[in-house]
């Protein structure tokens, strides 16, 4: 029979593939966060809302949108390698696509088939049809090698030794040097290899999920009565939430118990239980949005007898304060000035002041997966002239023998001990430090696990399981 005469084979048409909600939404989120510079933390659960997802369909929609996030440093290595190009010039959403792809491919040990017949759908959806070959083609070259060839392979390409880190934990090069000289700087009197071993601990951390903290606020909730969580022993008002959606329980519901990272807690409690409180003490919180410190400050005043007010100049996030305190019996006044002004608007008038400020976050990028790459290291000279001048606004608001807290959400150190030294340089004569480490470790019951001997607290992911908060005290003389 010659070709010719050979009946055609009747190929049945593929079966259309359906792609997963949990895919779907992550790779909207992650569009959103390289598009429209969107936050994962805000705009996942309102996606997950909005389809209906609960429990594991949710759980999963959460780990592939955070976990790509987190890693897309090392999976665009991956990717560059397997297409053979560099990542600069590939669309960027077939990039999401794939970064999604390998996140399933490498971590989370998805069935090679349907990570990448759904990648291939949703290449088709975001991009064009010629795409659907690329991502095709690259997946499956990806789901050819396991992931730990894939690290070799990454491995021995990069070009140093802080490029080796860069790519092995999915960190920008400038916030590794950033992390191993907060290290150093924490750790006076260790050697090299130790703090580099450190170094390796807390990168790794970075890439974990945070566990969920609940905050009881002092007078309207108790940590030892909200249902199923487990006091940390750490935070005397600490517990980790039970597993499930926080906001479901009745006190989060209420406002009396709050979803707040224990390091933030211990910088609240460390201005509002250095000594004891006074009544009638005015207490000023300058850079409040979006109000977990203000709520846990607000009820600590209220036990004692002071008054809080709160600042915060961008309207948004001053109304998310007013919605944080709203659970309050005496709710704190809102502010929505420049806090760099407020000290000479309001000289020598409060007995308490916490700046909070505006940082890097880099001691938070558990939680916000996308931050890491979004920050540059420029940013930095702006943000700690910012820093600078609310300081000195905050110093001239105090009144003689008032107390200052000024923390960071950041370890960076032109962000923390840069501007501790630069604060006792302007202020020599005005301000003296005092010991932050002392009043945490009271706070905690001895508890807790600080760095070297130094009157400033730096906590860390790995070693506290809080963010890398860092937290100092100032007595205006
Ligand atoms: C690290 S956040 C504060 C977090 C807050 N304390 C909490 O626990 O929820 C810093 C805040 O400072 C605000 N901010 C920025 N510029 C400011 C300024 N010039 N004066 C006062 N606050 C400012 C930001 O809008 C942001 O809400």
């Amino acid at each position: 029979m010659s070709p010719r005469e050979r009946p055609r084979s009747r190929r049945t048409p593929p079966l259309p593939v359906r792609v997963q909600p949990a895919r779907r939404i992550a790779l909207d989120v992650l569009r959103a966060v390289r598009v429209d510079d969107a936050y994962a933390n805000l705009l996942l659960p309102q996606r997950i809302r909005e389809a209906g997802l609960s429990g594991p369909d949710a759980g999963l929609a959460t780990e592939l949108t955070y976990g790509t996030l987190r890693m897309r440093g090392y999976y665009d290595r991956v990717i560059a390698l397997a297409a053979d190009r560099p990542t600069s010039e590939i669309d960027p959403a077939v990039l999401d696509v794939l970064e999604l792809g390998c996140h399933q491919l490498l971590t989370l040990r998805t069935a090679t088939h349907a990570a990448v017949n759904e990648s291939v759908e949703l290449a088709r959806e975001v991009a064009s049809r010629s795409a659907t070959g690329f991502v095709n083609g690259v997946l499956r070259g990806i789901s050819r090698r396991d992931a730990e060839e894939w690290r070799r392979l990454v491995l021995d390409d990069a070009t140093d030794h802080d490029d080796r880190l860069a790519a092995e934990f999915s960190h920008p090069e400038w916030v590794v040097r950033a992390f191993r000289r907060a290290l150093a700087a924490d750790a006076t009197g260790r050697d090299d290899e130790s703090i580099e071993s450190e170094l390796r601990e807390l990168l790794a951390a970075d890439n974990l999920p945070p566990r969920v903290t609940l905050v009881a606020l002092p007078g309207l909730s108790d940590v030892h009565d909200l249902p199923g969580a487990t006091p940390t022993g750490v935070s005397p008002i600490a517990a980790l939430a039970a597993a499930g959606d926080p906001a479901a329980s009745p006190a989060v519901a209420a406002g009396t118990a709050r979803v707040q990272d224990e390091g933030s807690q211990l910088a609240a409690l460390t201005l509002s239980r250095a000594r004891p409180v006074e009544a009638g003490e005015r207490w000023l919180d300058l850079c409040a949005g979006p109000g977990g410190k203000t709520a846990l400050l607000g009820a600590e005043a209220e036990l004692g007898g002071a008054v809080l007010v709160a600042n915060e100049p961008v309207h948004a996030r001053a109304g998310l304060v007013r919605h944080a305190v709203a659970a309050l019996p005496a709710r704190p006044e809102v502010l929505e000035l420049d806090g760099t002004v407020l000290g000479e608007r309001e000289p020598a008038s409060f007995d308490r002041i916490l700046v909070d400020a505006p940082c890097s976050g880099l001691g938070a990028l558990r939680r916000r997966p996308e931050a890491r790459w979004r920050k540059q290291p420029g940013d930095l000279a702006e943000l700690a002239s910012l820093q600078e001048r609310l300081l000195d606004s905050a110093i001239t608001a105090l009144k003689p023998g008032g107390l200052l807290a000024y923390v960071t959400c950041s370890p960076h150190v032109a962000e923390t001990r840069a501007q501790v030294r630069g604060l006792l340089r302007r202020w020599s004569d005005g301000i003296e430090q005092l010991d932050a480490q002392e009043v945490v470790e009271r706070v905690t019951g001895g508890s807790i696990e600080l760095g070297a001997r130094s009157p400033s607290v730096q906590l860390w992911p790995h070693r506290n399981a809080t963010d890398a908060m860092f937290i100092t005290l100032f007595r205006r003389l």
